[in-house]
């Protein structure tokens, strides 16, 4: 059974977890930070608190001094998402935003209770990861006003163009523009440069039945799915400058009629649109339409490259690092001091995108940031496949505490040939069994 000692001032945030612990059917202890501090022994379980880190001090100390992995885990509950992001060295389980109601609180809870086997020890703790804008990794200037602009626009809901290199983060920055904005409406994405010109107008504005051979039904364009939502045109720079006519008519009257349709619908949306090019540059050289840029360019957003944000790329590489070795339940690497130098001294052409891959080499073992891509690309298919079911297996072994009978039931395989798989990369002792152990759990 669960327990959890709750540590809490506020009243009501106690009566939430509280009433949580109730729907979770877990035995519920109450304390005072300051008794718990001075507690002779620390309880063996999860204990939740809301206070700052400065009031924690004492129990954090308390944790240092123990020199081990204590049996006790602590969950902060703070009041602003990214307030803390990773303690990478403070024995803080997690931080987690007070969740609003009982059945929030169970949610957290619960998936925070079954990540334990995983998580302990290790220094992926961020849970309320839910935004790409923490301060953690805006830390340059050229995204610091990238962000405030952003910030002003999730308030006021006008059509923005957001100007960066591929991977930069433009598709990022659209969606997080939607889900800030708290429209109603759904976040509807159309690529441009993979939207054949014949299609166009189907596309976005929706078909009747029977409109061409083919057309058996109706179907709604992109553009009465965006309603009361976002619109986001991606790769804007790309659309042929026939469309370019369509979607100006369409955007001005913010409406359309269907292909083999009578009557023309209205839709009320936002318009993001993403460019890698200048469209005022493209407006010269007679390939974008100066109505259409003046039409969508009420706003514009640059989103700084990479090579840009150098103070940026090292929390943005230790947070993907994390993120990865969480998802293939591998461990996070450490980072060299030449893999530090090599992290801040590539171009990244390919920006966040690139950093992102290239923190995943890193985590599943096919190569660190001093190796070069193409050595890494190069490498045979036979070694890659082997390295991703080493990451498999390992994934397996963690989801079910080292208990290889049931990892291989899980994939699928006969139990010899997993433990002839375990040997052959090692992971007996990687996930913390030695052969018997893991024997002795069949
Ligand atoms: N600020 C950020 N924090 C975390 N991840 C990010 C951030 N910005 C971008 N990424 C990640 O980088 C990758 C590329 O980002 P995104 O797709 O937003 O770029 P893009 O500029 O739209 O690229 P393209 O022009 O090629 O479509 C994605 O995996 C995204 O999750």
């Amino acid at each position: 059974m669960t327990e959890l000692t709750l540590c809490i001032e506020s009243q009501e945030l106690k009566s939430r977890l509280r009433a949580a612990a109730l729907l979770m059917q877990a035995t519920v202890h109450e304390l005072p930070l300051s008794e718990l501090i001075t507690k002779r022994s620390l309880p063996a379980h999860w204990v939740l608190v809301d206070h700052g880190l400065e009031e924690l001090g004492g129990l954090i100390e308390r944790f240092k001094a123990m020199g081990r992995k204590p049996e006790c885990h602590i969950i902060r509950f703070i009041d602003k998402p990214w307030q803390e992001y990773v303690y990478h060295d403070i024995p803080i389980f997690a931080s987690i935003v007070r969740p609003p109601n009982p059945l929030a609180a169970v949610h957290v809870l619960e998936r925070l209770i079954k990540t334990k086997p995983l998580q302990f020890g290790k220094k992926k703790l961020a849970v309320d990861s839910d935004g790409p804008y923490a301060p953690e990794f805006v830390r340059s200037k050229p995204m610091q006003r990238a962000v405030a602009q952003l910030q002003v626009l999730k308030q006021l809901p006008v059509d923005t163009v957001l100007i960066g290199q591929t991977g930069a983060g433009k598709d990022t920055a659209a969606r997080w523009l939607h889900a800030q904005s708290g429209v109603k409406g759904e976040f509807i994405h159309v690529n441009c440069a993979a939207l054949p010109e014949q299609l166009f107008e189907a596309e976005l504005f929706g078909v009747m039945a029977g409109a061409f051979t083919g057309a058996q039904k109706d179907r709604p364009g992109k553009l009465e799915l965006a309603n009361e939502g976002t619109l986001y045109l991606d790769e804007m720079d790309s659309l042929p400058l026939s469309c370019q006519a369509k979607l100006l008519n369409a955007l001005q009257y913010r409406g359309a009629t269907r292909l083999g349709g009578n009557s023309f619908y209205q839709s009320t949306f936002r318009v993001i649109a993403s460019t890698k090019a200048s469209l005022p540059e493209l407006v010269k050289q007679q390939k974008f339409r100066e109505d259409l840029h003046f039409r969508l360019s009420v706003s514009q957003v640059q989103i700084p490259s990479l090579a840009e944000r150098l103070e940026d790329i090292l929390p943005l590489y230790r947070h993907f690092l994390s993120e990865v070795a969480f998802q293939f339940r591998l461990d996070v690497p450490a980072i060299s001091t030449e893999e530090l130098d090599e992290l801040l001294s590539k171009p990244w052409p390919g920006n966040v995108r690139e950093l992102h891959a290239c923190a995943q080499r890193h985590v599943i073992g096919l190569g660190t940031p001093c190796d070069n891509a193409e050595t890494t690309s190069s490498l045979g298919l036979k070694q890659r496949l082997l390295s991703f079911e080493k990451a498999v297996l390992t994934q397996a072994l963690h989801a079910h505490n080292g208990c290889a009978k049931s990892a291989s039931e899980s994939l699928g395989v006969p139990l010899h040939s997993m433990y002839y798989r375990m040997k052959r990369f090692e992971l007996l002792e990687k996930v913390g069994n030695s052969l018997e152990n893991i024997t002795t759990q069949i």
